[in-house]
């Protein structure tokens, strides 16, 4: 048999397929120890599915892929993705897979699927991903593991007692999950601290961008954009973070919880810990149309970047200023190209370093390469609909939650194009571009 002849493509012929965003869903977020304390990462996940299912009325259906994960997992968690697949409502010959880049996974998560649209592979696809912070795996001792370990294949009664003789009551303590990174044992609140001073990030405008948050999300609700999207979970009808009524004197009021006495960041300007999902159903144009479904927006260009937060001078948050102007570079735009910016709230200090570093003439030339700077945005496009300050931050879920929110903003605006970035722990940044 001729296989170049019976191939439809030749090597390097494929076509690049637009991605369609069609439309997100997911179940309000909840603050750590909350409403979903005992709900665990399946049981959110399959809700935000479903959630998708019933609005795009997808029972049944066979998706081509449905990517997404979670940055805490455990270890019956292990095929997550699949797992929930299984007990969702969508067809069970869906194959998932899962995903992991920190808080960078939602986004990573629509990127592997959104890769493989354009590659022909698949048609639709679901990404997403889930957290909690409430349900955190926490680990045994490594001694009392082995001695588990060995038990469960013990053969003899009198083997079994021995390895129960070996534990002792300090084997009982657990280990528990740092929020930190591995290789400095800061964590991500620390490193942003070091951050913020390196860039001079004033408290008070990080203050002012946290209440805007609220302030916009509020609003948001307030004008119904969340009524499609919302499935009430646990019930829980809105993300239980936002305080409409934060403003920048009371969070002014608030101690410093990074960086010590002095330090510029609080529980106000800083994310929660939180619980949640999100979903975000991607298809080719044809797909859509087949199943009359809209199209909101496509995506149109992805970057990924890190740092080296160990060895260098970087901070840790801070990939996104790298990944963009390569982005940038690539798509033949400049910063003020948008319409929307949906950066990603870790921190308010985060938000505000950034922009600084884009800003900045020597950020540009010694770590850019670049002759100019790229220059400030209109802040009134930022986070219009509010961010992660307010409406809570389930590491994996935030991905999931900014696209949706982008692709039927520039929906509503029936034209345009919008900046998505997102920093991840491990020095890491993912970012994108929705077009309409
Ligand atoms: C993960 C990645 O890959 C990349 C990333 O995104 S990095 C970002 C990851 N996120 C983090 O690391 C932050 C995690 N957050 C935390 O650990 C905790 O939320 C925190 C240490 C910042 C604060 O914890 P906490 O002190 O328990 O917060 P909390 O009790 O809710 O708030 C403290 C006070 O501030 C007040 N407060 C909080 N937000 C407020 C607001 N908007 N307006 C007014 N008051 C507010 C609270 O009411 C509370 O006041 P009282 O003490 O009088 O009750």
């Amino acid at each position: 048999m001729d296989v170049m002849a019976a191939r439809k493509t030749t090597p390097g012929s494929a076509t690049v397929r637009k991605v369609a965003i069609v439309g997100g869903n997911r179940i309000p977020f909840a603050r750590s120890n909350g409403p979903y304390a005992r709900a665990s990462n399946q049981d959110m996940f399959t809700a935000a599915l479903d959630g998708l299912v019933s609005r795009f009325s997808l029972q049944d259906e066979l998706i081509g892929e449905v990517a997404a994960g979670a940055v805490l997992k455990h270890s019956k968690d292990f095929n997550l993705a699949r797992e929930s697949v299984l007990g969702s409502k969508l067809a069970p010959a869906t194959p998932a897979s899962d995903v992991q880049m920190a808080c960078g996974t939602g986004l990573q998560a629509v990127l592997t699927v959104a890769h493989k649209i354009a590659l022909g592979e698949i048609d639709s696809a679901i990404a997403g991903g889930v957290d909690t912070t409430s349900d955190a795996p926490l680990a045994v001792n490594p001694d009392l593991r082995q001695i588990l370990v060995q038990l469960n294949a013990a053969k003899t009664l009198a083997d079994r007692l021995k390895l129960v003789a070996k534990i002792r009551p300090g084997h009982i303590v657990p280990e528990i999950p740092r929020n930190s990174e591995p290789r400095t044992g800061l964590s991500m609140g620390e490193h942003a601290a070091l951050t913020a001073k390196v860039w001079d990030v004033a408290r008070e405008a990080q203050d002012e961008l946290a209440a805007t948050s609220h302030r916009n999300l509020a609003a948001a609700y307030e004008r119904g954009f969340f009524d499609d999207l919302v499935t009430p979970f646990l019930k829980l009808a809105r993300d239980q973070n936002l305080r409409p009524d934060s403003s920048p004197e009371k969070l002014a009021k608030l101690k410093p919880v990074y960086g010590g006495a002095d330090g510029t960041m609080t529980a106000g300007n800083s994310t929660p810990l939180t619980d949640g999902a999100s979903t975000v159903l991607l298809a080719t144009d044809e797909w859509a149309k087949a199943h009359q479904l809209p199209v909101l927006a496509y995506l149109t260009f992805s970057q990924t970047a890190a740092v080296d937060y160990v060895h260098g001078d970087e901070g840790l948050l801070m990939a996104p200023a790298y990944a963009v102007p390569r982005m940038l570079d690539r798509a033949g735009l400049a910063l003020q190209d948008f319409d929307f910016y949906e950066i990603h709230e870790a921190f308010a200090s985060q938000v505000l370093a950034t922009l600084k570093a884009w800003e900045d003439p020597a950020f540009a030339k010694e770590k850019l390469g670049l002759d100019a700077p790229l220059g400030s945005i209109d802040r009134s496009k930022l986070n219009v609909n509010g961010s992660s300050l307010a409406a809570g931050h389930p590491f994996a879920a935030t991905g999931g939650r900014i696209v949706a929110t982008l692709a039927k903003l520039l929906h509503e605006k029936g034209s345009g194009r919008g900046l998505i970035s997102i920093c991840a722990a491990g020095g890491q940044g993912v970012t994108a571009i929705l077009e309409k």
